[in-house]
């Protein structure tokens, strides 16, 4: 998983970026509309000086407000895919639509700008500063995305009680549980109000109780702050709640 190397900010890429979100902006809000659309997307790496076929015409959509899970064995491609549909890496063919904007032809910095205010990400191991709070990992992630400093009490309160941490806000990561690791980053995640929010493995280093609780969470979220969630998974025991389930093998759906 990376950051894909080439900075290449200009005026005409800053110029397109606007183009999109006043698109974005002007769309009228359809609920049938796919959020994201993936249309024959391959991805190949060199590795050795050889090809390495990892993505072999994936297509797929995202419409507002599921629970899609992308589930496969390790190395079957899933990470590989996140990557793509979170603007994160690009395909080697294909085509990404995320709400119209054309991930595919944006360069890194158009990419980035459209995550930090429209994605969420959330990975298996937290990610969540050890030396600081719930409240102020969930408020950092406000800062980061330039949210303005009097709505941050607010709106960090009301994502610690959506996750149901609201009586935990002030203590640090190692003073919780796995599980509610989890939930802080998932407040963290969903501070900024993205509508897509991508988990990679969220309930893989948790027991069936705590992946259970994840998974209500994701639900209600889902309800409260209108966002798509794609994940991928190995447990077979949540795919029950999903709208739609994605088997992937060697690169491909199934
Ligand atoms: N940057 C890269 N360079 C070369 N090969 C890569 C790169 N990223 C992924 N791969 C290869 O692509 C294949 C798919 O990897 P990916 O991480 O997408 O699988 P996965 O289904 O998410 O597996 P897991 O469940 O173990 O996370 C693997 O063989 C991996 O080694």
């Amino acid at each position: 998983m990376g950051w894909w190397g080439s900075k290449q900010a200009s005026t005409e890429a800053v110029d397109a970026v606007e183009t999109y979100e006043t698109a974005a902006a002007q769309a009228p809000a359809d609920a049938t509309k796919p959020l994201l659309i993936v249309e024959a997307v391959e991805r190949t790496f060199q590795v050795g000086g050889q090809p390495l076929h990892v993505l072999k015409g994936i297509h797929m959509e995202l419409k507002p407000r599921q629970l899609i899970m992308l589930r496969g064995r390790s190395g079957s491609g899933k990470t590989t895919l996140l990557n793509m549909i979170g603007g994160l890496d690009q395909p080697t063919r294909g085509h990404i639509f995320f709400q119209d904007r054309p991930f595919h032809r944006m360069g890194d910095d158009e990419r980035t700008k459209v995550r930090r205010k429209h994605i969420g990400f959330i990975f298996q191991a937290y990610a969540l500063m050890p030396l600081l709070s719930a409240y102020e990992n969930v408020e950092l992630s406000l800062r980061m995305a330039g949210v303005p400093g009097q709505e941050w009490k607010k709106r960090v309160e009301h994502c610690l009680e959506l996750v149901g941490l609201a009586k935990r806000m002030h203590h640090r990561p190692f003073e919780l549980s796995g599980g509610e690791q989890q939930r802080v980053a998932i407040a963290k995640a969903i501070a900024h109000k993205p509508e897509m929010l991508l988990a990679d493995e969220p309930t893989a280093e948790l027991d069936s109780q705590m992946a259970a609780q994840i998974m209500s969470v994701f639900q209600t979220i889902i309800r409260t702050e209108q966002v798509t969630i794609c994940m991928t998974t190995h447990d077979p025991t949540i795919l029950e709640v999903a709208d739609h389930v994605y088997e992937m093998v060697d690169g491909k759906f199934i």
